[in-house]
């Protein structure tokens, strides 16, 4: 069965001034389906996460195509787009991502009458009912304090159900997991996972890190200097890397976590490994 895509990105190309920062960039995500474009530091990850979301810079100029549910947006800012390509997004910085002067139980009541047409008094149950679902502690405490007042795993949970409370057909996450702890990472993710398959909601997961993408995204596209290096199912790129940034990328998360890059890792082919 074929389905057509959520996002379709054909030929994408930006450029600050006279710099191109992506060049040629060509990949779809699927309904449901959660792909990581995965690259160094410095590749094009957020330029292209901020040309799917409508928030390029006015500095930037940027040609080639960005359809959302069909629909072309490439030249249509996040503010001006239709409900229906309307995508959600969760930042690397939980703490400036949300207001904090404002509690959090008022900033996840907006999107929940928003966009659900709740009572306040429905909101606030739902908003309590999503952080309970993320794993967080004491929700109905939770929802009075101000995001300066919760650690960077709760502040992060909390930007995901607000990401979740848009009900939109596709999240981008930038690199939603970089600042974190290991442990708070891994709840994290899980969140992100259980939110996906729940909601069947599709996933463009921006990141550094191999191991992370490992644990949430069947497919990945690689991106050096904004150009695509390759692309295709995440455990054949960790078996069978093919370009020589891949195969840095698997044997350096393969030095960190050697038991448990994914399953494949245990099948690895050790030649660029001995080398790395
Ligand atoms: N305002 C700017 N003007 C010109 N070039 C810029 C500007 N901001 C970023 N760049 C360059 O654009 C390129 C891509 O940047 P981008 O932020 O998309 O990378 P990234 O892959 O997300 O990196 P990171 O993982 O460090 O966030 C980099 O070479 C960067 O130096």
């Amino acid at each position: 069965m074929c389905s057509d895509p959520v996002l379709s990105v054909r030929d994408l190309r930006i450029q600050i001034g006279r710099h191109p920062v992506v060049d040629g960039l060509s990949f779809d995500v699927l309904p449901g389906e959660r792909v990581c474009l995965l690259g160094a530091s410095g590749s094009g990850k957020s330029f292209t996460a901020k040309a799917v979301l409508g928030l390029l810079p006015p500095n930037a100029q940027v040609q080639g195509s960005i359809r959302i549910q069909g629909r072309e947006v490439i030249q249509t800012p996040a503010a001006r787009r239709r409900k229906d390509t309307r995508v959600s997004m969760v930042f690397q910085d939980s703490l400036s991502a949300l207001n904090p002067l404002v509690s959090v139980g008022s900033q996840l009541r907006e999107p929940f009458s928003r966009h659900h047409g709740l009572s306040r008094k429905a909101a606030d149950q739902a908003a309590v009912a999503l952080l309970g679902a993320m794993g967080l502690d004491d929700p109905q405490r939770l929802i009075k304090r101000t995001p300066a007042e919760l650690s960077g795993g709760q502040r992060q949970r909390v930007c995901i159900a607000l990401a979740m409370a848009c009900k939109t057909s596709l999240m981008v996450a930038d690199e939603p997991t970089t600042a974190l702890d290991v442990v708070t990472q891994a709840q994290v993710l899980r969140a992100l996972r259980e939110h996906t398959d729940t909601a069947h909601s599709a996933l463009l997961f921006i990141t550094h890190d191999l191991h992370a993408a490992a644990q949430l995204c069947k497919r990945a596209v690689i991106i050096e200097r904004g150009v695509m290096i390759e692309s295709g199912a995440l455990d054949t790129l960790i078996t069978a890397p093919q370009h020589r940034f891949t195969q840095q990328l698997v044997a350096a998360a393969h030095s960190v976590y050697p038991t448990e890059l994914t399953n494949a890792a245990e099948l690895m082919p050790v030649d660029y490994l001995k080398s790395a």
